[in-house]
C-alpha cells in the first residue's frame, strides 16, 4: 500500500514509510478482526525497527502490545529514546483489552505518530489526549488518506450501526447476470472466480435471496481458511430441501425469513445445522442490523438485481465490484445485476466515486463507491 502522504509540520521524512509498514502488518489479519480494526504498530529507535506487531483478533491484544512484546530484551533501553507508529489512534478505555495508551506511557517512549483518529466513540481524540497529557510528542494524520481506506469497513461500522456492503456481480458485456433461461454458470473467468474467493475470505458474512438459492443453487464458500457467514434472505421460506447450502457444513448458514416459526422447512432446515430467524420485518435495512449486532463488519451482496436494487436503494451497498465478461449472451427478459431503481433520466444515475479499473485474466473489474448521498 502506498501512502500520499500530506505534509505535516511536525512529522519526519521517515514517518510514512514506517507508516506503510504499519499499514502492511495491519493487512495480514484482514477477514479475522471484525469487529475490531485492523491495526498494525512498528517501534523504532537508533533508525531501526525493534518492535512490531498487529492486532489479530477480536479479543486478542492490540497492535502495540504486540509490538512492544516484541522487543528484544538487548533493545529495551531504547524504548525511552523510540518512536512508536501504529495506523489508528492508541485506545484509552478498558474494552475486551486494557488501555495501549497506559502501555506506551509505562513503556517510557517519548514520541507517538498516529494514522488516523479513531471513530469508536469510546476513543474518538481521548487516546491522543492522554499521551499528551502524558508529555508524549503526538503526530497525527501520517497517510492519513491509505489509513482510512485500509479501515473504511470498520469506520462505516462504527459510524452508521451497520456494516459495510458490498455488492459484488459477474455480467457479460450486454449487461446480463444469466441467459433467458436462467443459466449463470459461467460468465467470468477463472481468474475472476479466484478473485472472488480471494474476496469472500475477507468478509464476514455473503448475502443472497431466496431466487439466487432456487435457480444458481450455489455453494458460496472460499477457497481460502476463512468461510464467511452464508446468509440467506428469504421473506416465505419457499426454498429447496436439498440445497447445497443445507447440505455442506464448509461455513455457518443463516437463514432470515418472515415465515412463521412452525413454517415446516425450519425444522429441516436446523436438523441440516442451518440457524433460522423469524422476524416480523425484513428488508437489507433489518438484515444488516441483524449482522452488525452479531459483530459483523464487512458484508457481500452477491444477490440477484431485485434484492441487488433494494440493497442499493436502502443505502445498504457502499462499494460495488463488477465483473465484465467479454461475451455476449442477449435476450431482453434475461436478468440484470440491478433491477429497476425508480430513476427516469440518466442524470439521476448513481455514479461511482474512485473508480479503479483493472485486467482480471480475460475480464474486467470495475469498482468503485457509490455515492455517499445515495444512502437515505
Ligand atoms: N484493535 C486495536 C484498537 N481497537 C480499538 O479498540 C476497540 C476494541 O477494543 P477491545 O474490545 O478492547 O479490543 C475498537 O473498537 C477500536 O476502537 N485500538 C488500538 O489502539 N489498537 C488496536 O490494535
Ligand atoms: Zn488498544
Amino acid at each position: 500500500m502506498r501512502c500520499d502522504s500530506v505534509p505535516l509540520a511536525d512529522a519526519t521524512a521517515t514517518d510514512a514509510l514506517y507508516m506503510e509498514r504499519c499499514l502492511q502488518l495491519a493487512e495480514q489479519a484482514r477477514g479475522h478482526t471484525s469487529p475490531n480494526p485492523l491495526v498494525g504498530c512498528v517501534i523504532v529507535a537508533a533508525q531501526r525497527i525493534i518492535g512490531e506487531g498487529f492486532h489479530p483478533k477480536a479479543g486478542e491484544p492490540h497492535a502495540e502490545v504486540f509490538a512492544l512484546r516484541s522487543v528484544a530484551t538487548g533493545d529495551r533501553p531504547l524504548l525511552t529514546d523510540a518512536t512508536l507508529y501504529v495506523n489508528l489512534e492508541p485506545c484509552n478505555h478498558y474494552g475486551r483489552t486494557p488501555p495501549c495508551t497506559e502501555a506506551i506511557i509505562a513503556a517510557g517512549i517519548p514520541r507517538v505518530v498516529v494514522g488516523m483518529i479513531d471513530p469508536d466513540p469510546r476513543v474518538a481524540g481521548s487516546g491522543i489526549e492522554r499521551l499528551r497529557a502524558a508529555g508524549i510528542a503526538v503526530t497525527v494524520g501520517v497517510c492519513e488518506a491509505a489509513c482510512q481506506r485500509l479501515n473504511e469497513a470498520f469506520v462505516h461500522r462504527v459510524r452508521n450501526a451497520r456494516p459495510f456492503g458490498i455488492l459484488k456481480y459477474a455480467m457479460t458485456l450486454d449487461g446480463k447476470i444469466a441467459s433467458s433461461a436462467g443459466h449463470s454458470t459461467w460468465i467470468s473467468g477463472e481468474a475472476a472466480r479466484a478473485m472472488v474467493h480471494q474476496l469472500r475470505a475477507e468478509c464476514d458474512a455473503i448475502i443472497v435471496g431466496g431466487n439466487t438459492v432456487r435457480r444458481d443453487n450455489p455453494h458460496l464458500t472460499s477457497r481460502h481458511p476463512h468461510t464467511p457467514l452464508r446468509v440467506v434472505m428469504s421473506r416465505h421460506l419457499d426454498l429447496p430441501l436439498d440445497a447445497y447450502l443445507w447440505q455442506t457444513d464448509a461455513a455457518p448458514t443463516l437463514v432470515v425469513t418472515t415465515a412463521p416459526a412452525d413454517h415446516p422447512l425450519v425444522p429441516h432446515l436446523q436438523a441440516c445445522g442451518v440457524e433460522v430467524v423469524c422476524r416480523p420485518v425484513l428488508t437489507p435495512t433489518t438484515l444488516m442490523k441483524e449482522l452488525y449486532n452479531r459483530g459483523i463488519m464487512t458484508v457481500l451482496w452477491e444477490c440477484g438485481g431485485s434484492l441487488a436494487a433494494a440493497a442499493i436503494a436502502e443505502g445498504m451497498v457502499q462499494k460495488i465490484w463488477a465483473f465484465i465478461a467479454p461475451k455476449i449472451i442477449g435476450g431482453t427478459s434475461a436478468p440484470v445485476p440491478v433491477a429497476d431503481l425508480g430513476l427516469q433520466k440518466m442524470s439521476e444515475a448513481l455514479c461511482l466515486e474512485e473508480v479503479t479499473w483493472q485486467t482480471v485474466g480475460q475480464d474486467i473489474l470495475v469498482s468503485g463507491y457509490l455515492p455517499k448521498s445515495a444512502a437515505p
